[in-house]
């Protein structure tokens, strides 16, 4: 199959022209919700969960069957600059650990039923340190993308995206910072464990990032500031928004990753729920930006999907009440 964009314009268009969310499953999961045998909203934001969720299937009483997780690594260049606490070479090792079935996402996915895709994107061509110029040329940045697009299953019904890669919080930060302002200091964070030196380091090289590059926006942060994961990530949320997958966000950088489409194309990110608020600390702003409520709040900043992995179990409890329940006329329950 020949690649379906060959540039970033034409990625926009194609996700421009991808579908919305169906109307009449959206209405019809509506008035199910309403006639199930349970006070009205007394199931809280699972109802919400179970109808939005009805509305990109197009089915008003869906159910999930096929969740899949795809993980994509990367390695970037600004790790010269001393921004994180481990070495790079931890995202091939924990890549290798993935393979092997040894990491949390592996449990993770297993717990929730979902079938694990690992997908490692050119690790020994780490990205340009961005505060010398662009993380990535257009044909890196859309290669990665079409890695993404690619790697999404037709057969699937639930997407989690997650990402490892070494270095990649700065990266985020930098997209924070260029989409939405700010001080550097308010979108940096520690990431894998970096110390108060570290702290400064990250926002030092996120304020030369953004001005190097312009203060980029959209895509083009995505493809200035950001990495091949990122990219991984937001070639498969496209390709799911395509095929009206509804996806779980993960932490941070996945979060980041997602709001570069969502300044290219307004309701880009409507088939997107926020899996979890994750520990890093400016994580809270960033799902204030996109509107996202997130669904857990456990501490966690792992990345690899983690807490979207755990979040799709309460989608699932969501959908399964949602379309298993009985109504009030055929439990013989008597309404209010
Ligand atoms: O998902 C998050 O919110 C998150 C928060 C902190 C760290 N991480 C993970 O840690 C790695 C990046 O951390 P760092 O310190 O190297 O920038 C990367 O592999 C991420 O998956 C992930
Ligand atoms: C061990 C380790 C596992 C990870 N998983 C995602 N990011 C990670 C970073 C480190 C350092």
């Amino acid at each position: 199959m020949s690649a379906e964009f060959t540039t970033l314009a034409e990625f926009k268009t194609l996700l421009a022209a991808a579908p919305g969310v169906d109307q009449k499953a959206l209405d019809g999961a509506e008035e199910r919700n309403g006639q199930l045998t349970k006070p009205p909203g007394a199931l809280g934001r699972l109802e919400d969960m179970a109808i939005w969720y009805a509305g990109w299937r197009g089915n008003p009483r869906p159910s999930i069957e096929a969740p899949q997780v795809i993980i994509f690594a990367g390695n970037h260049g600004v790790t010269a600059q001393g921004v994180s606490a481990f070495p790079t070479e931890v995202t091939e090792q924990m890549v290798l650990n993935f393979q092997h079935g040894g990491a949390a996402i592996n449990q993770l996915s297993k717990a929730a039923g979902a079938d694990l895709d690992v997908i490692a994107l050119d690790l020994d061509t780490p990205t340009a340190d961005f505060t010398q110029g662009p993380a990535m040329t257009e044909a890196e940045v859309v290669a990665a993308l079409l890695s993404g697009w690619t790697a999404v299953k037709d057969s699937t019904d639930l997407l989690v995206v997650g990402e490892m890669g070494i270095g990649n919080t700065t990266s985020a930060a930098a997209i924070a910072h260029a989409l939405y302002a700010g001080e550097a200091e308010e979108w940096v964070g520690r990431g894998t464990g970096v110390d108060e030196a570290g702290l400064a380091t990250k926002a030092r090289v996120v304020r030369e990032g953004v001005a190097a590059n312009n203060t980029p926006k959209g895509l083009e942060a995505l493809r200035c500031l950001g990495g091949r994961e990122l990219a991984g990530m937001v070639g498969a949320m496209a390709r799911a928004r395509v095929l009206r997958i509804p996806v779980i966000l993960d932490g941070f950088i996945a979060t980041a990753a997602a709001a570069t489409i969502g300044e290219e194309v307004d309701d880009a990110l409507d088939h997107m729920i926020a899996g979890h608020v994750s520990a890093e600390s400016a994580h809270p702003a960033l799902l204030a930006q996109l509107g996202k409520e997130p669904i857990l709040s456990l501490n966690m900043r792992l990345g690899e999907g983690s807490g979207a992995a755990v979040a799709i179990s309460i989608l699932k409890a969501a959908v399964a009440c949602h379309s298993g329940m009985a109504t009030f006329a055929e439990a013989g329950v008597s309404g209010s």
